[in-house]
């Protein structure tokens, strides 16, 4: 028997943080931290209020520099990289608080977000080709906004403006989408859509999520890993965690 017929081939990270720390005038808000996440893959970070969850993917994106560590995306050190080359390297992010042009349409706010309208030129020289449309048109009905297209985007709902921020990312078709509490104040149905959206988008692409809302969680995790103090309290299926002593006595015992 070769060699080769004995070990699993096991998928290559598309991001890989390694010994990731910052430190806020000697406080270390992500101290150590170690994980990949693979291609196709949802991973939920969890844990209780200042365990540095949104520090984590502060680092990511490039807005919050590293004290040390490798942040590797693809194979590519983003260490070091500004904010607009991380999101040209293909990593998305929503943030918390929507930034959606309330007074445009839902088409031409998905319009805008075409990596060809972003520059200035491109901007001024904006066609509607038949692929903008086209591209508009598909991730809309992926974000449920088929019908509100032609509406001002002050006319939806918390929820659909949520998703619209999202739909937003993924007209760069990152390979990376980082969600900030997706669901938070969203209604019962609108998180069940919310949860079908991010299976859908996990598809050819990774999300990385925080979140608070446990049963959300269970629905979309592959994989959760638990912060505590900057650090990974435990990481692995959502039903091992769960049942995790630490992991209940610091975090879902309250
Ligand atoms: N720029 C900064 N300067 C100083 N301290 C910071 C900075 N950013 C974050 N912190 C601190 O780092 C810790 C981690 O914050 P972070 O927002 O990452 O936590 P979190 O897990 O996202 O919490 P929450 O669930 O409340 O959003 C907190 O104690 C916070 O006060």
């Amino acid at each position: 028997m070769s060699h080769q017929a004995i070990g699993v081939e096991m998928p290559k990270p598309v991001l890989l943080v390694e010994d990731l720390t910052v430190s806020f005038d000697g406080f270390k808000a992500v101290n150590n931290l170690t994980m990949y996440i693979d291609p196709n893959e949802v991973r939920v970070v969890i844990g209780p209020n200042g365990a540095g969850k949104t520090t984590v993917l502060d680092l990511i994106c490039g807005k919050t520099r590293a004290t040390s560590g490798k942040i590797q995306f693809k194979g590519k050190e983003l260490m070091g990289m500004s904010e607009h080359a991380i999101v040209h390297a293909g990593v998305g992010r929503k943030f918390q608080t929507p930034s959606i042009y309330e007074n445009l349409t839902v088409f031409e706010n998905l319009e805008m977000s075409f990596p060809r309208g972003r520059s200035v030129f491109g901007a001024l020289f904006f066609k509607r080709t038949p692929d903008v449309i086209d591209r508009v048109k598909a991730i809309a009905a992926e974000i449920f906004l088929t019908d509100m297209l032609d509406q001002t985007a002050d006319l939806l709902s918390h929820g659909q403006k949520q998703w619209l921020e999202i739909g937003m990312l993924l007209m760069q078709d990152p390979e990376l989408v980082m969600l900030d509490e997706p669901v938070a104040g969203m209604s019962v149905s609108e998180r069940e859509k919310t949860a079908l959206l991010i299976r859908k988008i996990c598809e050819g692409r990774s999300v990385l999520v925080i979140e608070h809302d446990m049963e959300f969680v269970k629905t979309i995790a592959d994989k959760v890993t638990v912060l505590h103090q900057g650090q990974i309290l435990a990481e692995g299926k959502m039903e091992d965690v769960q049942s995790n002593p630490k992991v209940i006595e610091v975090y879902l015992g309250h």
